[in-house]
């Protein structure tokens, strides 16, 4: 139906035209407050409508035709509008298709990669706290970081490189003979965490004498070097937890390095895993899972990855992300016991290891544990005021055997965590 207002026989007026020159040109910006016309609901979900033409008129300042006298026909002129209205509308509609396909795309090329803050370990522990803000949101959130400057040299790791390959290169006879029916049982075969994966146990504090109980059995040279270079590097990762630790106590409260790290920490003890992947060939055509999905049983864990890869840690919302190797950059995780003497301020998260290509892969996770005996509770000032304690107190080495009296390397077994072991039900509280 056409505008019922026009008076189609008037002559044509020079400041109509100007008005209807001004009219086209303000339609471009969404913030001018004459656009929304375009994206008003009324002419999106019922574009061609004659009354909104009347509306997308009268917002313009076009002058009604009943006003003017003029020649134009409101009828072509309504028709040009709704061609040209037709026209934008596909066009916004298309534009916005094309941006959720790319968006979409985008997400889920760049979202197995994530980027976590680098803390620079060469820093005073007096440094300026706005420098921890990142790494205390990975914490909270990821419960992953990175450091660097971490005093450990390119060469010390060529050489336990080089040490580790030759060890996990001897015939399996002579590794199980440290394996789990051993007296020394520093060694975990293929097939117990799972078909790719054995790994070499060495403990702290003396780590020369816990090197050399399986050197003597593994080597008959270079027993000395072996114990050597575990020795340097596994005291070197017990200066860095340390001092990881205090950083960790920082997040938690200006302060809380002095109050809590002697009576809480200054126990602490480590041992080092040497972990060797050997993927089989069909990997080319699928990944495989090296190290199924688990937490950490430590207070922190500090992992070096070769070239290869594969290390991923899982989202609060079950997505699997990769935490790429970088050069001079280590991986630092919150374990079990830090996420509840915090009172899950601070996270241990889910993480696991996928290998994707048919090439031997080495780790070294070094992991920092309370002794045996602590009793872990977070304490008032940690929970905070408001906040309610998620874990009842429980002994360290109790948690440690409740996870290994699952079956043997079954870290993925649902239930297996800290929380199953010493949650507080918050429904039984409440009840
Ligand atoms: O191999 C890695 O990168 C990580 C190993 C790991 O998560 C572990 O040993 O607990
Ligand atoms: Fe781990």
């Amino acid at each position: 139906m056409p505008l019922d207002h026009t008076n189609k026989t008037a002559p044509f007026d020079r400041g109509y035209k100007k008005q209807l020159k001004r009219f086209s040109k303000c339609r471009t910006k969404e913030s001018d407050p004459r656009t929304p016309a375009l994206f008003h609901p009324l002419i999106v979900s019922n574009p061609f409508p004659q009354q909104s033409y009347r509306f997308f008129l009268s917002r313009y300042n076009f002058p009604s035709a009943e006003s003017r006298t003029c020649s134009i026909s409101a009828d072509k002129l309504s028709h040009q509008y709704a061609v040209a209205t037709q026209v934008l509308v596909l066009f916004l509609v298309f534009l916005e298709l094309f941006c959720m396909i790319s968006f979409y795309a985008a997400e889920n090329m760049s979202e197995t990669v994530l980027e976590l803050p680098v803390l620079d370990m060469s820093l005073p522990l007096e440094a300026d706290q706005s420098l921890l803000a990142p790494v205390a949101d990975a914490c909270r959130k990821w419960g992953f970081f990175l450091i660097t400057n971490h005093g450990v040299s390119e060469e010390l790791y060529s050489k336990v490189k080089n040490l580790c390959k030759q060890l996990f290169s001897l015939p399996p006879d002579t590794k199980l003979k440290l394996g789990p029916f051993s007296s020394v049982k520093s060694y975990t075969p293929h097939f117990i965490a799972s078909p790719f994966f054995e790994s070499l146990r060495v403990s702290g504090p003396d780590f020369f004498s816990s090197a050399q109980s399986s050197a003597d059995v593994l080597f008959d040279q270079q027993k000395q070097e072996f114990c050597n270079v575990l020795e340097e590097y596994g005291s070197k990762m017990a200066d860095l937890s340390k001092k990881i630790v205090q950083i960790m106590l920082k997040i938690l409260g200006e302060g809380s390095e002095n109050k809590y790290y002697e009576s809480d920490f200054k126990n602490c003890h480590g041992y080092l895993r040497v972990n060797n992947y050997s993927p089989p060939e069909t990997v080319e055509n699928q990944e495989v899972e090296g190290l199924g999905q688990h937490t950490d049983m430590s207070c922190i864990t500090i992992v070096y990855q070769d070239e290869i890869g594969g290390l991923q840690v899982r989202s609060q919302s079950g997505k699997w992300f990769d935490i790429s190797p970088r050069e001079e950059i280590l991986v630092v995780n919150i374990g079990d016991l830090l996420q509840a003497w915090s009172n899950d301020r601070l996270r241990s998260s889910e993480h696991r290891v996928m290998l994707k290509a048919p090439r031997n892969r080495l780790s070294l996770a070094f992991f920092w544990c309370f002794e045996d005996d602590k009793a872990v509770t977070s304490p008032d000032e940690v929970v905070g005021e408001g906040s309610v304690k998620l874990y009842k107190p429980f002994r360290a080495v109790d948690y440690i055997k409740f996870r290994e009296s699952s079956d043997p390397g079954k870290f993925e077994k649902v239930g297996f965590t800290v929380k199953g072991f010493a949650g507080i039900n918050q429904l039984d509280v409440t009840q």
